[in-house]
């Protein structure tokens, strides 16, 4: 990584690397930081790290590249980057997931000054990255339906990625927005780590599982490899003529 280190920060260079570096000392709390060399927000989210490994020099910080270091990432399930996991040796305390640095300094404060009082959670008892709010609750089937709609309807080309065209947070999102970007075509976007309603009705609605999904005059596209193919042949430009 770019910025200096501080001498309790590792770059992680394998599985068998992070495992060793947990077993040196169990009761030590470690901050996981999983970031990507291109998404702009974790520049700005490695600062931060870098700073609070400065502030509490008894913190491990483990920087793990979550892409080249893709079986730990997906050990902990890290959807997006950046993405922070808090452990007391192998035990979860905690998991933030985007660039919320007030989030992250409040964590590891209270997890490194007062190691007593802290009450490990399980993954099963962590707090969604954003809790749905009571709109998403009591949306009906048919409301979301209509939004989603709506949302697919906002412009003739609409992107469903996550994070945005500027600061994407997974690679095939990156990937998409550079081949759109490429061939000049004018979109919209919709971040759908924003929204996990929106999130859970595309993939039923569109009958695919994953993002991004590339929506055009309303009807669904396809993801990255099938845009990829269209690009190829041809058909992205006869479908947007
Ligand atoms: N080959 C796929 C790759 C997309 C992909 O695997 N996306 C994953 C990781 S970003 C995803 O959206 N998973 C479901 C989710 O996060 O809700 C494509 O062509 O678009």
């Amino acid at each position: 990584m770019a910025s200096a280190a501080a001498s309790n920060t590792v770059e992680v260079t394998s599985p068998e690397h992070f495992q060793q570096q947990l077993a040196v000392d169990l009761q030590r709390i470690s901050l996981i930081n999983f970031w990507a060399p291109w998404a702009e927000p974790c520049k700005q989210m490695n600062e931060v790290v870098l700073e609070l490994a400065k502030r509490h020099p008894q913190l491990l910080v483990l920087n793990v590249d979550a892409e080249s270091q893709a079986d730990i990432s997906e050990s902990f399930e890290i959807e997006a980057v950046p993405s922070f996991i808090i452990l007391q040796g192998h035990t979860l305390l905690g998991k933030i997931a985007g660039a919320d640095a007030t989030a992250l300094t409040e964590a590891i404060s209270k997890h490194v000054r007062t190691p007593s009082s802290v009450n490990p959670q399980s993954h099963t008892d962590l707090a969604p990255a954003a809790a749905p709010d009571v709109a998403e609750k009591t949306e009906s089937q048919e409301e979301l339906a209509r939004r989603l709609h709506a949302l697919m309807q906002q412009s003739k080309v609409v992107l469903f990625m996550k994070g945005s065209p500027d600061a994407p947070r997974c690679g095939f999102s990156r990937r998409i927005v550079g081949l759109l970007k490429d061939q000049g075509v004018e979109f919209s976007h919709f971040d759908i780590l924003s929204d996990e309603s929106v999130r859970a009705g595309l993939k039923v609605l569109n009958d695919w599982p994953t993002f991004p999904q590339l929506i055009v005059s309303g009807e669904f596209v396809g993801g990255l490899d099938i845009v990829q193919e269209m690009v190829e042949n041809g058909e992205l430009k006869e479908i947007l003529e």
